[in-house]
């Protein structure tokens, strides 16, 4: 049994893992993850590891202490990934972007694979069908977006995301969340129209925080799995058990 850890940059989750089955998943409060580790432990007994994939600004001696009791893996980019890394920088490639690679090369075996991670920022991974990692893009977020129109004009208010009600914003609040939805959802949608014009054949799984907020606005069949990064985590970790 394990307890995988995703640190973003906006939220810190957690799951417990049996095998292929995730037990119960978390949210962790930045200044408590220490303690909540401590509650899931003590709930969770057999617990052995803990594996952790960070790109957030968490102190990795938060998680180094509990060493005393069980083993702890920050993945990292040293690690082996089942894939061919073919960006240009790997060095600075996100671990998180990697994880999800590697859960989706794991995952959906010999087939394209397209990964849009919707959290902080926006990523989009592809993974071609002979498991080569070919990189992709990177954007603002869906409430970076809002929280960037507000801090960066004197007018304009910080809204929380909010289905449009008119394509056409008939008020300023209206048209805020025209532009940030729609555009997203454009977005999405133009990226994925682009690489269907590349390769006949993908799959696309959506995660991140924002996934079921953007799911329904997206006109292409999808994988909606809000907790892909962190069963990809359990995936690599039994990768890295079966070829070490
Ligand atoms: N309770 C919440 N707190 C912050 N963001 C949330 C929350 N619920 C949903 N979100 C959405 O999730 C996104 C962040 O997703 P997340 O996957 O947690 O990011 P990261 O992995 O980068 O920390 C934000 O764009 C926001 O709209
Ligand atoms: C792009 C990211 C900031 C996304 O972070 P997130 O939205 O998951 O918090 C992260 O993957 C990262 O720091 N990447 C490094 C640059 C790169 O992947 O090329
Ligand atoms: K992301």
């Amino acid at each position: 049994m394990i307890l995988t850890i995703d640190v973003g940059n906006t939220r810190i989750k957690g799951a417990v893992f049996e095998e292929d089955k995730a037990l119960e998943c978390f949210v962790f409060p930045k200044d408590e993850i220490q303690k909540n580790i401590k509650i899931i432990l003590k709930k969770y007994k057999k617990i052995t590891h803990l594996v952790v994939a960070s790109v957030g600004s968490v102190e990795k001696q938060l998680f180094l202490d509990f060493e005393k009791v069980l083993e702890v893996w920050f993945v990292s980019h040293e690690d082996s990934f089942p894939f061919i890394n073919g960006y240009a920088t790997p060095k600075t490639l996100g671990i998180d972007r990697m994880v999800l690679a590697a859960g989706a090369t794991l995952q959906f075996r010999g087939q394209n694979r397209l990964i849009i991670d919707a959290g902080t920022c926006v990523t989009y991974d592809f993974v071609d069908h002979n498991d080569v990692y070919l990189g992709g893009a990177i954007s603002p977020g869906l409430r970076l977006r809002y929280e960037a129109l507000h801090h960066y004009t004197e007018k304009l208010p910080l809204l929380n995301a909010t289905d449009p009600i008119h394509f056409i914003g008939k008020s300023t609040a209206e048209s805020i969340h025209s532009g940030i939805v729609n555009g997203l959802a454009h977005e999405i949608n133009g990226f994925v129209d682009e690489y269907s014009a590349q390769y006949s054949n993908f799959i696309i799984i959506l995660t991140g925080g924002d996934t079921d907020f953007l799911a329904k606005r997206l006109k292409n069949t999808i994988f909606a799995n809000s907790n892909f990064l962190l069963e990809s985590l359990n995936q690599i970790f039994q990768y890295k058990i079966k070829n070490d």
